[in-house]
């Protein structure tokens, strides 16, 4: 049974919800779910924390951070197993991926925030600086697809910055965050630092609500997005939001096709098509287009597949396969549920699909979807694959696939999108800036937009007497 974890101890309460495996459909454990009293429990412990843990020098909790790389590194095995009981994702991916990208976002803010320097100005018998101050009590929420990549990715830079925290996983997926409570006892970080309770979307909402939570990051579907946004507008709290995508990938005839075929088929299944920057809209050349759907239909059917993480996630996902075909859809591939005649038939799982056909105004190619599947269409010109590329009221993530320099700074520049790749899918450098525009969020983090968005600055101004002449 998993418990909160507040003030550095294990905290159970009334109720109590069930976690399934989703490669099965078996209830793999049980944990308590946060009520009022539990979520008021946990600020009250972050904000106890709050003042010794901001007095500490920077340096200080950079080595914190290590430590709890290190604390990663000792129970490895224990996260990726929770990890894999919660998604049912592949035992590779979870291994090269989700746990080793919880290590890596540690030790990089910790390096990040120990050599960053402070802005200083001289001007005219005045000298400015500025020093920035933790915000206090952070909420974070964090979803089922990517749980202890995306909880590290905005705990690390939380916690250097000089913030406690209150972390709420997905329902879905509350073991890697609960093996982690495990780990910053093990290491001995100051009770209250970190907070984690569990339970589903009414307990982040009594968490974002709660007067003594200062700030919410938060990554999720939109529309919880806009909930979160009413929920704290009173207060005016800050808010940092990665939310949902329709992303495009871009295909040019000059691309080296064997290149972009494969890096298409890793952007539209990876984690079963589960990652906010997926791609779920496909454009490519005319003059390849036949030849790269069939190449993309053959290749969609050798795929690992990985399950949906719920049966409600994968009816939805089902719901638009339905979709398509009753907007007159041409599926080349998949469309229906794999039998596999094993345990598995009780799991979530869809099959990779991919469609052409459809307009541009369809529901299809304007809703995310979130599950293993896109929409190919072709285009003639540049202009109109920016034009079909920008035509989504999201904008995270565009991939596109030419050997033409000039055509890929061009075509790049004028993506309305957060991060565009070019002959390549989820490359990231940590220190880059990540997020998106229009309904993909709001924000930016990574590197020192992370710590920028973690702390406030505040600007000190002197002015400085001038020597006699
Ligand atoms: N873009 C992305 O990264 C993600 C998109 N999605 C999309 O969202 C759809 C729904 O999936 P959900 O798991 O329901 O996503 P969600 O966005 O509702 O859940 C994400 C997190 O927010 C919490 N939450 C829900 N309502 C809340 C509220 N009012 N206040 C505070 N916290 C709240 C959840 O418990 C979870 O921890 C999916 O089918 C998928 O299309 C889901 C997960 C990630
Ligand atoms: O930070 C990353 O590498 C991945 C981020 C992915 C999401 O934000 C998502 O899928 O929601």
């Amino acid at each position: 049974m998993l418990t909160h974890f507040i003030g550095g101890q294990p905290v159970a309460s009334g109720k109590v919800f069930p976690v399934h495996d989703p490669a099965t459909g078996a209830m793999v454990r049980q944990a308590h779910e946060a009520d009022p009293e539990v979520v008021d429990r946990a600020v009250r412990a972050a904000r106890e924390a709050a003042r010794d843990w901001a007095a500490l020098p920077v340096g200080e909790r950079a080595g914190w951070m290590r430590r709890l790389a290190e604390g990663i590194e000792a129970r490895f095995d224990d996260l990726v197993a929770a990890e894999i009981a919660d998604t049912g994702k592949p035992l590779d991916q979870t291994r090269t991926l989700d746990i080793p990208r919880g290590i890596a976002n540690f030790r990089a803010f910790a390096e990040i925030a120990a050599q960053r320097p402070d802005d200083a100005f001289h001007l005219s018998g005045t000298l400015s600086y500025t020093v920035r101050r933790p915000l206090g009590v952070v909420a974070v929420i964090v979803p089922w697809n990517l749980p202890f990549l995306l909880m590290t990715w905005k705990l690390a830079p939380a916690l250097v910055s000089g913030n406690t925290v209150v972390v709420k996983p997905s329902e879905h997926t509350p073991g890697s965050a609960s093996v982690f409570a495990e780990i910053c006892a093990e290491a001995g970080l100051p009770p209250g630092v970190v907070n984690i309770i569990l339970g589903y979307g009414a307990s982040g909402q009594l968490l974002v609500e709660h007067p003594g939570v200062d700030a919410v990051t938060f990554t999720g579907s939109t529309k919880t997005g806009t909930t979160i946004m009413r929920t704290v507008a009173d207060r005016v709290k800050p808010i940092s939001f990665e939310l949902g995508g329709k992303n495009a990938g871009l295909v040019f005839d000059d691309c080296d096709v064997d290149r972009a075929v494969e890096g298409t088929v890793k952007s539209v299944f990876t984690n079963g098509g589960q990652v906010c920057l997926c791609t779920e809209r496909m454009y490519v050349q005319r003059s390849i287009f036949e030849d790269f759907c069939a190449r993309l239909a053959v290749r969609a059917q050798e795929i690992q597949l990985q399950p949906m993480i719920s049966a409600e996630h994968r009816e939805k996902v089902l719901s638009y396969y339905a979709l398509a075909r009753s907007e007159g859809a041409k599926v080349l591939t998949g469309g229906s549920v794999p039998v596999f005649g094993d345990h598995r038939d009780s799991g979530y799982f869809v099959e990779p699909t991919v469609v052409t056909g459809l307009s541009e105004w369809s529901r299809f190619n304007r809703e995310e979807i979130f599950g293993p599947v896109c929409h190919v269409a072709p285009f003639d010109s540049e202009a109109e694959a920016i034009d079909l590329a920008n035509g989504s009221q999201y904008g995270l993530a565009a991939t596109l696939w030419t050997t033409n320099l000039d055509r890929a700074h061009r075509v790049a520049q004028r993506l309305e999108a957060g991060l565009v790749w070019v002959n390549t899918w989820y490359l990231r450098d940590l220190r880059t800036p990540f997020g998106g525009v229009k309904l993909s969020g709001i924000g930016r983090e990574g590197g020192t937009r992370s710590l920028d968005f973690y702390s406030e600055p505040t600007t000190i101004t002197i002015k400085l007497e001038q020597p006699d002449a």
